[in-house]
């Protein structure tokens, strides 16, 4: 009975359909072009051949003459066909670059959101990178010329067979040379990978903590700990190519050994008449060529198990992007955003961090969600905005489940302001934009306005274009949230998500974001904050208690808050007074 074919091994194939269609017709042309260059790579054993046995024997001059002016038309044509394989190789690099490098960044992008470290995460770009270089490197030269090696076999066989054989052998021994080379560095290589990994997190995370780092004094640690990493790196890497040179080695002094017995033999076979002097020449060239795919696949090995293995990982992003189900565009969401008992775990661990969440909002109205440090605020809000996926039950706008958005689509009508503001390497008006493709100036002063950093803005010297740097670091914190702020504003957003939004803001940034949580509600829009400070409350209809992990209440401010509804300015933390039913 046929196996029910699994989504991952259907998306599998098709991704094997795609790249074939993509390179299957390169890949023949390539074959045969290689065939062409090592049939023209005979050219130096037939001249050997024709020279000691007719123009050496016949002393004719013009027979020499003729033999060395064919023999380099022939050696012209296998440099031509050569370069076209090289160029082409290059450009296949090229390819494979343009269709896998959208693919990988895409998922770099997203493997933090599951918990995965950046240093891994740019580990992906880096493959397309690595796979680029190898078809660039004299690897694929060799695993092109492998299937034609039978080729110089055959040319020595029938030269003699004894020597035929003996070459045979000797393609044999390196060919188990090269197993026993891939056995032994394969394990390490992937160590190798891991380490390179350990490397890069750590100089990740030095990097961003540049001022604790110097602050606290612990420049020395922190590179202690990079060098220890490093050295790891290093220890591995050294023992992959000495296993790797070792082998090439071994390989590189069979080659000469079997050429100079090849030599030897042929000596042997000519003084017993067997064979023609030029047939020993001929036979040592051919030999020589013979092997030399197999000698420059043990050298490129190293290069061949990383590029393997780079296409293995790339492989699986695909596969993992190629199961996302097609969605079709939904109309704009204007009624209600609803949370149906969902369950929520971190995607790293599996950790179920909140469970049996069910509430509601509709539109126009703000909700704030209150409870303890730690409760689950962010962990509600990062299944609200489908940051993190829902184990269990769903979240809803307009009826519709998110997963039934496209994703560009939704991320047009939500808008999130996160607890640590991240702005992107770019200008303000970029920023605030989210990189739209066109410039929409309006806009921007719009979203900038209704987050009241417009004035701020202009004050900067290059105002709306000001660059931001990585991470925004040109701004203060304070700074930095309002413009974040705006940016979640931007094209008035039926949702707007906003994770504390008030951490950094002084009395004029809490105004204008009290206007602007006024603004959402009024054009009919749904506005979630989760609160610490009490002074957003006043603005929100409903209020939502989390913590440990659950809903502890949920109902309107009055209901919820009771005799607090009209809090204090001075209430650090708000409480929940009971819980709703
Ligand atoms: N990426 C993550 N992976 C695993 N566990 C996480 C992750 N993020 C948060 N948690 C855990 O989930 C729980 C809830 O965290 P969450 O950030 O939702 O709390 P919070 O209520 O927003 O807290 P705060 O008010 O301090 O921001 C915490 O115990 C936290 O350790």
């Amino acid at each position: 009975m046929a196996k029910p074919t699994s989504g991952k091994a259907l998306a599998e194939r098709r991704n094997d359909a795609m790249l074939k269609r993509e390179f299957k017709g390169i890949g023949v042309f390539l074959f045969w072009i290689s065939g062409i260059i090592n049939v023209l790579a005979l050219t130096g054993s037939f001249y050997m051949l024709q020279i000691y046995d007719r123009a050496l024997t016949s002393g004719s001059v013009p027979t020499l003459a003729a033999l060395s002016v064919l023999a380099l038309g022939l050696y012209l044509f296998q440099g031509v066909f050569d370069i076209i394989r090289s160029q082409l190789l290059v450009r296949i690099g090229a390819k494979i670059d343009r269709i896998l490098s959208p693919i990988a960044h895409r998922v770099s992008v997203d493997m933090p959101r599951f918990g995965f470290s950046s240093a891994e995460a740019l580990e992906r770009g880096r493959d397309v990178d690595t796979l680029r270089t190898f078809m660039g490197s004299q690897g694929p030269v060799a695993l092109f010329d492998l299937p034609w090696v039978p080729l110089y076999i055959l040319f020595v066989y029938f030269l003699h067979p004894v020597l035929g054989a003996v070459t045979l052998g000797g393609a044999v021994l390196l060919t188990l040379l090269t197993v026993w080379t891939e056995l032994k560095s394969r394990q390490l290589a992937n160590a190798v990978h891991q380490a390179n990994i350990a490397r890069s997190a750590i100089a990740d995370s030095n990097a961003r903590n540049s001022d604790i780092i110097k602050a606290m004094g612990i420049q020395d640690r922190a590179v202690h700990r990079y060098t220890k990493a490093n050295s790891e790196h290093l220890v591995l890497q050294t023992q992959v190519t000495d296993i790797t040179g070792t082998f090439s080695a071994i390989s590189r002094v069979l080659r000469m050994l079997l050429q100079s017995g090849l030599l030897g033999l042929g000596a042997y076979f000519t003084i017993h008449g067997q064979m023609s002097a030029g047939a020993i020449i001929a036979v040592s060239v051919a030999a020589s060529r013979a092997l030399a795919p197999i000698d420059m696949a043990i050298g490129n090995w190293k290069g061949m198990v990383t590029a393997r293995q780079a296409y293995k990982r790339l492989r699986e992003t695909m596969v993992a992007l190629a199961d996302l189900p097609e969605r079709i565009d939904l109309p704009a969401p204007k009624e209600s955003l609803r949370v149906e008992k969902i369950t929520v775990a971190a995607p790293s661990s599996g950790q179920v961090l909140l469970s049996e969440v069910s509430l509601e909002v509709k539109a126009g109205q703000g909700l704030a969600i209150i409870g303890p440090s730690g409760g689950g605020k962010t962990t509600l809000i990062r299944a609200l905005t489908g940051i993190w996926p829902v184990l269990r039950g769903s979240v809803r706008l307009d009826n519709a489940d998110l997963l039934q958005w496209k994703e560009e689509v939704l991320g047009r009508y939500v808008g999130y302001l996160s607890q640590e503001v991240a702005l992107m390497d770019g200008t303000i008006v970029e920023n605030i934009s989210r990189f739209a493709p066109k410039r929409d100036g309006k806009g921007v002063v719009a979203a900038a306005m209704a987050a009241g950093v417009h004035e701020l803005i202009v004050r900067l010297p290059d105002g709306y274009d000001t660059p931001l740097g990585s991470q925004g670091t040109a701004l203060s914190a304070g700074q930095r949230q309002r413009i974040g702020l705006a940016r979640a504003l931007y094209d008035d957003p039926f949702v707007v998500v906003l994770d504390e939004p008030n951490a950094f803001l002084d009395t004029e940034g809490e105004q204008a974001l009290n206007k602007a949580i006024a603004g959402i509600k009024k054009r009919g829009g749904i506005v979630i904050v989760v609160a610490h400070r009490p002074s957003v409350l006043e603005q929100m209809d409903l209020v939502a208690v989390v913590q440990a992990g659950k809903l502890t209440a949920f109902g309107t401010k009055a209901q919820v808050l009771g005799a607090q509804q009209a809090p204090e300015r001075s209430k650090p933390n708000l409480q929940p007074v009971r819980a709703a039913e």
